[in-house]
């Protein structure tokens, strides 16, 4: 799994606000909807605390402030603990949070300490941005095809199977493959057979992994991915309404998750 480096994370809330407006465009709801679609909750007066771990390859600058301007975006009081890791959770719950944000290399979470519930982020990165493909509204298909199925691409794959769409996925990792073809039952997509798709979930963090033969002409393309799954020449010649952001929409959905 890719970290997040600082460069990721700069101009987060613009990055935010012009792919809400693409998601608006491109299914008629915008991302707090979509999360309340999803999880069938509202944010109300929950407190945040956002707990930095120098586990690992330690503290990612400014992480723990875009969580802060996240939670903050979508309404909540947020707080970011004075102390990282154990002295930190100490100051989070004694400061009264209700969730707690905190992750370290390999599990990135959101805890509500009022109702027990618990979400990770590579879950909750890959419902959403499933979520936000498979809502696509210019087109009537059922088909979707999902780009990777590590921990994230998984998490959608499976999502989009209990919504009743054609899954249809690939991954160079046979071991996934074949896990997501007997747990989920999902179509391998045949690269010899290409087939267009309008709508695309992408979850790996290699560059171009989308290419012309897997799109039509008019598609949603989603994803958490980085660097972007799209080569230039396909943005320029296809009309395609792309969905790329970072953190920012991965965390709401692990708020809504919570609520
Ligand atoms: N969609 C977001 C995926 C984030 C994940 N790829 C990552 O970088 N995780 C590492 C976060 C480490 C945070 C650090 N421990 C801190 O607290 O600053």
């Amino acid at each position: 799994m890719a970290l997040l480096t600082p460069e990721d994370l700069e101009d987060l809330l613009n990055k935010l606000n012009m792919n809400n407006n693409i998601i608006k465009e491109a299914t008629g709801m915008d991302i707090a909807q979509m999360c309340e679609a999803v999880y069938g909750t509202t944010p109300s007066s929950q407190k945040v605390g956002i707990v930095p771990i120098t586990s690992g390859n330690g503290i990612i600058g400014n992480f723990s402030a875009s969580l802060l301007a996240i939670t903050e975006y979508f309404g909540l009081e947020g707080f970011i603990t004075e102390h990282p890791d154990i002295t930190g959770y100490h100051q989070a719950v004694a400061g009264g949070a209700d969730i707690i944000l905190m992750a370290d290399d390999h599990i990135f979470i959101a805890h509500n300490l009022r109702n027990g519930k618990i979400a990770t982020n590579h879950v909750c990165t890959g419902v959403i941005y499933s979520e936000i493909a498979s809502r696509y509204k210019h087109t009537d298909s059922k088909d979707v095809l999902v780009i990777g199925l590590g921990r994230v691409g998984y998490a959608g794959a499976s999502h989009l199977v209990e919504k009743g769409f054609n899954v249809y996925a690939c991954d160079p990792n046979t071991d996934f493959m074949n896990k997501a073809i007997e747990e989920l039952g999902v179509k391998a997509y045949d690269v010899d057979k290409p087939r267009k798709f309008s709508m695309v979930f992408e979850a790996t963090p290699n560059a171009n992994t989308i290419s012309e033969g897997m799109i039509a002409e008019r598609c949603l393309v989603s994803t958490p991915g980085i660097p972007c799954a799209l080569p230039d020449e396909l943005v320029e010649k296809y009309d395609i309404d792309l969905v790329m952001e970072p953190l920012v929409i991965g965390v709401a959905a692990m708020l809504y998750s919570v609520f």
